[in-house]
């Protein structure tokens, strides 16, 4: 099969073209610390060039993306497209082997502890203190960031609220299920109100109340002006709930821009699929066919 191409036509202004971003080394022409083209729009978060490589496989291909203030952005790839990787490379977690990345005009990789500051992070797969209750595991959080006590008391409980998980307040995290575990992350993600809120997978394995409940909580928190990144599988919740959408395959960008301009017309899944490079066949699998 051929490697899917990007689509030139769907990645509008402002939203930067793969083709035409700048690469890694444009970014040594700005002050050190700060981001090429930054005001007045400052993005969200821009990315230019970001590449990662584990061994002989590369999993991110030189990434280049502007997600808008104030948007809440879709990630979307095939399982091992680079997604996490990237995000965990835009967000400090994971060091590029090339490329840049910056918050609200902030460096993450050379001004890190201001750059953090402004972020909220539910990464993927990372361990969480699980030996703590679910309310000393927010209140953690929230005084590592430096919050004070009284502060941290109120919206340790306003997230519990928020959450549904009062009743499990008291309850290590060891025990929490995976939706009860995913939800916890994401309070303590949201304790110090970072302007940008990146998730990685934020309803995998969370029940529909929640995951309305949490939709609410983040659709308000972009009303209000913040910014959300979300990874996602489920196209029909991206083309719900986003507003921009960027798609991923094999570490490369092929798409970015509204979710309209990248849908072209169609629901999100088939564009995604024909981007993509069309459904896996089942050819191989009649012995499934045959009890
Ligand atoms: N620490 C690592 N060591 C070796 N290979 C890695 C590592 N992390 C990721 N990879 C590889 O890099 C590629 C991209 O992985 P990544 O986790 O970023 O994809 P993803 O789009 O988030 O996938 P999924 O949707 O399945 O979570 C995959 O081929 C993966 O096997």
């Amino acid at each position: 099969m051929t490697a899917p191409q990007p689509d030139p036509a769907l990645h509008p202004d402002p939203v930067m073209r793969p083709d035409t971003a700048p690469q890694p080394d444009h970014a040594l022409d700005s002050p050190p610390g700060l981001h090429p083209g930054a005001a007045p729009q400052v993005p969200a978060l821009s990315i230019r060039g970001l590449a990662k490589r584990f061994g002989g496989k590369i999993a991110v291909d030189g990434i280049s993306l502007d997600v808008p203030a104030g948007s809440f952005y879709g990630i979307v790839g095939p399982n091992g497209a680079g997604k996490t990787t990237t995000l965990s490379m835009a967000t400090g977690l994971l060091r590029p082997d090339f490329g840049t990345a910056a918050v609200h005009g902030v460096d993450v990789w050379q001004r890190p502890l201001e750059a953090k500051r402004l972020m909220g992070i539910l990464p993927d797969g990372v361990r969480l203190f699980d030996r703590l209750t679910g309310e000393q595991l927010i209140t953690y959080a929230g005084l590592l960031r430096g919050m004070d006590r009284e502060t941290v008391a109120t919206r340790v409980a306003d997230l519990l609220a928020a959450m549904d998980l009062q009743e499990d307040a008291g309850t290590l995290v060891v025990d929490y299920s995976a939706g009860m575990t995913k939800k916890i992350a994401l309070a303590s993600a949201l304790i110090h109100a970072p302007r940008l809120l990146v998730l990685d997978e934020p309803f995998e394995a969370v029940d529909p109340v929640s995951a309305a409940n949490i939709r609410s909580i983040l659709d308000s928190y972009v009303a209000s002006g913040g910014t959300v990144i979300v990874s996602s599988h489920v196209m029909d919740l991206v083309q719900r709930m986003c507003d921009h959408v960027a798609v991923v395959a094999n570490g490369r960008l092929l798409a970015a821009g509204t979710v309209d301009q990248v849908r072209a017309g169609a629901s999100l899944e088939d564009r995604f699929v024909q981007l993509v490079g069309g459904r896996s066949h089942t050819e191989g699998l009649e012995w499934l066919r045959t009890f």
